[in-house]
């Protein structure tokens, strides 16, 4: 995978200054020449009339970003060697294969596609395509609240300066925070919350992206260091791409390194602390939870690769902004309570976290709503309280041994906040669900390949992990492609997150990954999953969403 693409002595040159895009215009670059450069890169079938009569190849630049799908590109080698050239026109490419060399390429940041994709296409990635079925099982706020909310709030120019620069930016154009916005958004993160003098326009919520891929690097750890481990995940500067540098063999033994690249919405380095984490992927999401949205924030990768240590904060400090903006005038007198659960899915089993291990029954009501009986919620008012239970409920996790990770998570956990509206009415025992946040720590994508996990047990708790996995992975992508028929049977995992996908919905998607030689495949194979969700669909073809639907090896 990802051989090498030569740039021919041939190949036409982009002015990027001549468009808003930064590609060609039609006519500039003749259709032979065109050919030879498609040629060069094992895409000359694009450029037969034959192959697709409607692609007229003077466009082809241009069709790259908006409307590839619908000419064939959905074939995977294809779609790489298409990346590859894309990248080979921004400039600055180097081969796609260099001769291997010891050398750190994880502190190095290099130049990347960031030039050929607008800001305005790093956007709203997947916009609409969850959105299948509508849910009735949310209670609306009071009109004023329900529809236009923020309309008439004092606070809505604040808002325009305060949250939106800071937070919701940085997921709008999904752009890493450089050192000086780092050092403002920890500044904020020091305030007790952005939301507790604003609330964002409801506009700008709406116009969050549905679906987010955030990949978030690891640190080398001791004992990779110890063992001289290189550091083979290289971040570019734009925030949005790495490159994984693999160290491979020829048959003659010559030493060489493979170098595959991928696009995310955005891509966090070893030095992003986990403030940031969640300025970046949660945050932005917090208001919209009073909005009737349910929002789920996976951490997804290989054992070790820091799942944990990623989703374990989140929580918490959604909470925080949760009750902070609970407090806010337009919430104060709704009757709204925040309520906490958590619970884990082991060897497809559900139990409870907080109640010693109580096992839970997972049943469908009538419309189909899920439903988990048994599941105790606890009330929070505090965040200290927060803490204690996302303690108490990760120390009653199954963990065991691998050869990754000593204390490796054997479960997926599922922490789901839940916003209720409460009334006075002696009949309204639970409370109606206003909107959900669920944080989901899924088990050791590798599980089952763990050469190390011998016995039978761990063999088995492998297995099922990688059926629910794939489960996800195939429930996604069944909406994205807006099939009729959503696969959310395939395992317990995908059956408890059923609501979470259907409706109203926004999915952040973190993918841990580890940084050393050792992990390579794992580290592959992890961004390859992030990324193939983003198949691209007939209906899935604003701009913004071809971003994403690049982001392949
Ligand atoms: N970004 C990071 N910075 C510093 N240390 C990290 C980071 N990510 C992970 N670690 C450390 O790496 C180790 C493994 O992390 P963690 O337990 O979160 O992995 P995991 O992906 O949850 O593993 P498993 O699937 O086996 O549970 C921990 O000791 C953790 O503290």
């Amino acid at each position: 995978m990802g051989g090498q693409v030569q740039q021919p002595s041939n190949a036409p040159h982009y002015d990027h200054s001549m468009s808003s895009y930064p590609g060609l215009q039609a006519g500039d670059v003749s259709d032979a020449a065109m050919a030879r450069w498609l040629q060069s890169a094992g895409l000359q079938h694009l450029a037969s009339p034959t192959a697709s009569p409607s692609l007229d190849p003077r466009h082809f630049p241009t069709l790259l970003m908006q409307d590839y799908a619908r000419h064939g590109l959905q074939n995977f080698e294809d779609r790489q060697k298409l990346f590859r050239l894309m990248k080979s026109m921004g400039g600055g490419m180097e081969p796609g294969v260099e001769t291997f060399s010891p050398l750190n390429y994880g502190s190095g940041r290099r130049n990347g596609v960031d030039g050929l994709l607008s800001s305005e296409l790093h956007g709203d990635i997947a916009g609409g395509i969850l959105d299948l079925h509508s849910i009735d099982d949310v209670e609306l706020l009071s009109e004023d609240i329900g529809h236009e909310p923020f309309e008439v709030s004092p606070f809505a120019t604040v808002t325009e300066r305060g949250f939106k620069n800071e937070s919701e930016d940085l997921w709008l154009t999904n752009k890493v925070p450089n050192n000086k916005q780092r050092s403002q958004t920890e500044n904020s993160s020091l305030r007790s919350s952005s939301f507790e003098k604003e609330v964002p326009a409801k506009d700008s919520m709406m116009n969050l992206a549905r679906i987010k891929v955030v990949v978030r690097k690891r640190p080398l750890n001791k004992k990779e260091i110890a063992r001289k481990e290189e550091d083979i995940v290289s971040i570019d500067a734009s925030g949005n791409s790495l490159t994984v540098h693999e160290p491979k063999l020829k048959v003659d033994l010559t030493a060489y390194v493979e170098k595959h690249d991928f696009v995310f919405d955005a891509v966090l380095d070893e030095q992003v602390s986990n403030d940031e984490v969640y300025h970046v992927t949660v945050q932005p999401i917090i208001p919209t939870i009073f909005q009737r949205t349910k929002a789920t924030c996976f951490a997804y990768g290989q054992t070790g690769s820091g799942k944990t240590y990623t989703m374990q904060p989140l929580p918490l400090r959604a909470c925080n902004d949760m009750l902070n903006l609970m407090q806010h005038p337009t919430y104060r007198n709704q009757g709204l309570q925040l309520w906490l659960s958590f619970f884990e899915i082991y060897g497809g089993k559900l139990y409870d976290l907080l109640t010693d291990r109580r096992k839970l029954c997972m049943r469908e009501d009538g419309r189909q709503q899920v439903c988990i009986v048994g599941l105790k919620e606890f009330p929070v008012s505090d965040v200290e309280v927060v803490k204690d239970y996302i303690e108490k409920g990760n120390a009653s996790r199954s963990t065991g041994s691998t050869g990754a990770n000593e204390e490796s998570s054997r479960s997926h956990a599922i922490l789901q906040l839940v916003i209720k509206k409460h009334s006075n009415k002696k009949e309204d025992k639970g409370g109606k669900l206003v909107g959900k946040f669920s944080f989901i720590d899924l088990a050791g994508s590798e599980r089952g390949a763990d050469t190390t996990d011998n016995d039978r047990q761990t063999r088995i708790e492998g297995a099922e992990i990688n059926k629910s996995l794939l489960a996800l992975k195939e429930c996604i992508r069944a909406l994205d492609h807006e099939q009729g028929h959503i696969p959310f049977r395939g395992s317990k995992l995908t059956e408890v997150l059923r609501d979470s996908f259907v409706g109203d919905s926004r999915t952040v998607m973190i993918s841990c990954i580890s940084p050393n030689t050792g992990s390579c495949e794992h580290t592959l194979n992890t961004l390859r999953y992030a990324d193939r969700w983003w198949l691209p669909t007939s209906n899935c073809l604003s701009a913004k969403c071809q971003t994403s639907s690049l982001a392949y090896l």
